[in-house]
């Protein structure tokens, strides 16, 4: 980042007051009455309520519109095992795109343990305060084991947005990307560098929506995860390749994809020179790509390229799901988020890509023109629409797959 960035995000932080996010009233607590309605002896009755029947928490309370945003700091962005204390911006940046974009409450929580017990037993006790857990910055593989204790422990949806978030927008774009490239994910050779949450998790999904296992390529910090290599954990092991290539660069050459989750500055320009004809080259760890959009595009111009970032064309992030997903997933009370709801997050973003863009998100990127296209892939999250396609969508899922536990009002739209 150059000075006056990193001068502007500093004082972005810091003022009017320290942090992005603050709590606020929603019932009047002026008079004594007030007073005596919002706390004693008023408190007593909704108290009483939710002792006899748990579910009147969401009559009652605030849990049903109430997402907590919790990490334990060791997968912080691309920027590494930071501890927990230092991933709160992250955190409070998430609860304020809950907010801002789904006009959903939401809280930092963050856990000082390493240890993947410790982290379950801690979440698992103040689950019931919410109305859905999101799991963020936690490193693979501790986060696979962290994921599923909690999902099996809580009865209000659990979501690592590293994994699923990541990959139900990292689905959509190639999609899209590929279509535009002339390409078909069931053909796409695609090497990927990283096998960590969000690796791994985008890996299963594209496998499931059509691409094959024995074309994906997926590399750590020790190289090419092939079939017999030693030291590789169950969630790497899923993706051993039958395969003599050993490195970057002998798994790069000839692929028609490229996903980058892992760090910054991984891809050189000759490993890019190597791909296939027509590529599409996701650099998506943040806040550094594994190579700079203007760079990739000064080596080939035959190439779409996407990053994690607010400030290139084509913004391959989770912020275009969870938000979204989330909402619906809570407006029907869904008790988890399956599988079934995932794709049609997928479908509804690839959808809403092709159409015409407002003069609203127009206006907020600062573009004169926006279309579909090598440039613009998947929606921008000012896109308004994101809320009126995805939540719906999601919701009407958790509905026809059984998880909801109200109904979907016929007349159902998501307001902020
Ligand atoms: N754009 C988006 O929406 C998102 C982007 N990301 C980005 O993805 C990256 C990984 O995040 P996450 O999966 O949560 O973290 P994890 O810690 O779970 O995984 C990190 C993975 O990256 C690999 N890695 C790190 N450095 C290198 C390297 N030099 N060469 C090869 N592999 C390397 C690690 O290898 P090893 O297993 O050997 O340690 C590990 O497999 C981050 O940069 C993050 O910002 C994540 C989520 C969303
Ligand atoms: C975007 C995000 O969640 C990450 O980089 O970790
Ligand atoms: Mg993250």
């Amino acid at each position: 980042m150059n000075k006056d960035l990193v001068q502007a995000a500093l004082a972005y932080h810091a003022e009017p007051t320290p942090g992005k996010i603050s709590v606020e009233l929603t019932t009047p607590a002026e008079t004594q009455l007030d007073l005596a309605l919002a706390y004693s002896p008023g408190v007593a009755e909704p108290c009483r309520k939710i002792a006899e029947n748990p579910d009147d928490a969401y009559l009652y309370t605030g849990k049903g519109n109430l997402v907590a945003v919790i990490s334990n700091g060791t997968a912080v962005l691309g920027l590494g095992n930071l501890g927990s204390l230092a991933s709160k911006p992250v955190m409070e940046g998430k609860a304020l795109l809950f907010k801002r974009f789904a006009g959903i409450n939401s809280i930092d929580i963050e856990v000082d343990t390493e240890d993947a017990e410790e982290f379950i037993e801690t979440v698992d006790r103040i689950a019931d305060t919410f109305g859905g857990i999101n799991l963020e910055d936690i490193k693979a593989p501790e986060c696979f084991e962290i994921e599923s204790a909690l999902i099996e422990r809580c009865s209000i949806p659990v979501f690592h947005d590293d994994q699923h978030g990541t990959a139900i927008v990292t689905a959509a774009g190639l999609v899209n990307a590929l279509e535009i490239q002339g390409k078909r994910l069931e053909d796409a050779v695609i090497t990927c560098l990283g096998a960590g949450a969000a690796a791994i998790a985008c890996m299963r999904l594209l496998v499931s929506i059509g691409a094959r296992r024995e074309n994906i390529y997926m590399l750590d910090r020790r190289g090419v995860i092939y079939a017999g290599r030693e030291g590789v954990n169950a969630y790497k092991q899923e993706f051993a390749n039958r395969t003599d290539k050993r490195s970057l660069s002998d798994a790069i050459a000839g692929a028609d994809v490229f996903i980058g989750l892992s760090g910054a500055d991984l891809l050189s320009t000759e490993m890019l020179n190597s791909m296939a004809q027509r590529p599409v080259v996701f650099a998506c760890s943040n806040p550094d790509p594994e190579i700079k959009p203007e760079l990739a595009l000064q080596t080939r111009d035959d190439l779409i390229i996407a990053t994690g970032r607010s400030d290139y064309p084509n913004q391959v992030n989770n912020v275009l799901g969870f938000p979204f997903i989330f909402r619906g997933a809570l407006d029907v009370r869904a008790s988890c988020i399956n599988e079934e709801m995932k794709v049609a997050a997928v479908h509804a973003l690839c959808e809403l890509a092709r159409e015409p863009v407002t003069q609203e998100v127009l206006d907020a990127c600062g573009e004169q023109s926006l279309e579909f296209g090598p440039e613009y892939i998947i929606p921008k999250p000012v896109d308004g629409r994101l809320l009126s396609w995805l939540a719906p969508a999601v919701a009407r899922a958790a509905v026809d797959s059984g998880v909801a536990r109200i109904p979907l009002p016929d007349d159902y739209a998501p307001v902020l």
